[in-house]
């Protein structure tokens, strides 16, 4: 299988703190993987790696067969941060252009990508609201439009649907399918235990390590749970 993501040996601390122990970590082309674990176990930290807007202290991660930091990636990568980095003084469009004008696009492809995500968000009523108007699942919304304009091969999406009412929840999920249907990456951190069990993958993150990994099936088999929120209790049990 080819592999979109390798993390190699990976280990980053923030002063006297060990985010990270030596994480190893495989993501194949083409799947959804999803990174769960309690508050503070170093899921941003590890995601932020693989984007290479933060650095290891040891260890390596190569993205699309290059070794990451590397400037050409950022073309083929959307990721959306756990905090909204918009401009709220600019429209939801004006937000759009802006970013996808980072990428290159123009004219006629521009104009399409735009109206196509932001329709998939269900943001083209608001698109030219200031977004300073937003809403918070709104925002988030915006921010999940400008990971998808540039048409990435990998999504990287930090807790993707806080804030987004259940019924678009769902029909980003559905879209996030049909896109890893397309060949598309996507890897995303995330509380919510219904989101991880449509995982393909799952890696369990617990105090900078991973603790296990594999399909909400087989996780559940290793954990003898009936759902992945017992899995994700009993993983916690077992690591104290
Ligand atoms: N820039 C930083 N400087 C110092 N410490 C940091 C920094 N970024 C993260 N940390 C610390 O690293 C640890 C892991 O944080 P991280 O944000 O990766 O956790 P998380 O699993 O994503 O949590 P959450 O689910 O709450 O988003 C935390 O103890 C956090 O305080």
């Amino acid at each position: 299988m080819n592999h979109t993501i390798r993390i190699e040996s990976l280990s980053k601390n923030y002063g006297k703190q060990e985010v990270l122990k030596d994480i190893n970590l495989e993501v194949g082309e083409g799947r959804i993987y999803g990174f769960i674990g309690p508050s503070g176990s170093g899921k941003t930290t590890l995601v932020k790696m693989i984007v290479g807007i933060d650095s290891p202290d040891t260890g390596t991660v190569t993205v699309l067969d290059k070794k990451v930091p590397n400037l050409k990636l950022l073309q083929d990568i959307g990721y959306m941060a756990q905090s909204d980095a918009l401009y709220p003084e600019l429209t939801g469009k004006e937000n759009l252009v802006f970013f996808a004008s980072l990428f290159g696009l123009k004219g006629t492809a521009l104009r399409e990508r735009i109206a196509y995500v932001s329709k998939l968000v269900q943001l083209d009523d608001a698109m030219n609201k200031k977004v300073v108007a937003y809403s918070g699942g709104m925002k988030r919304r915006l921010s999940l439009a400008i990971a998808l304009v540039h048409d990435p091969k990998l999504l990287i999406l930090d807790e993707p649907t806080v804030g987004i009412d259940p019924e678009l929840r769902q029909s980003v999920w559905q879209e996030l399918l049909e896109l890893m249907a397309q060949g598309k990456t996507i890897v995303l951190t995330t509380h919510v235990m219904d989101e991880a069990a449509k995982c393909e993958v799952i890696a369990l993150v617990r105090d900078g390590g991973i603790l296990a990994s594999g399909s909400p099936a087989e996780l559940k088999a290793e954990y003898g749970a009936a759902d992945l929120e017992g899995v994700f209790l009993a993983a916690g049990r077992g690591s104290e």
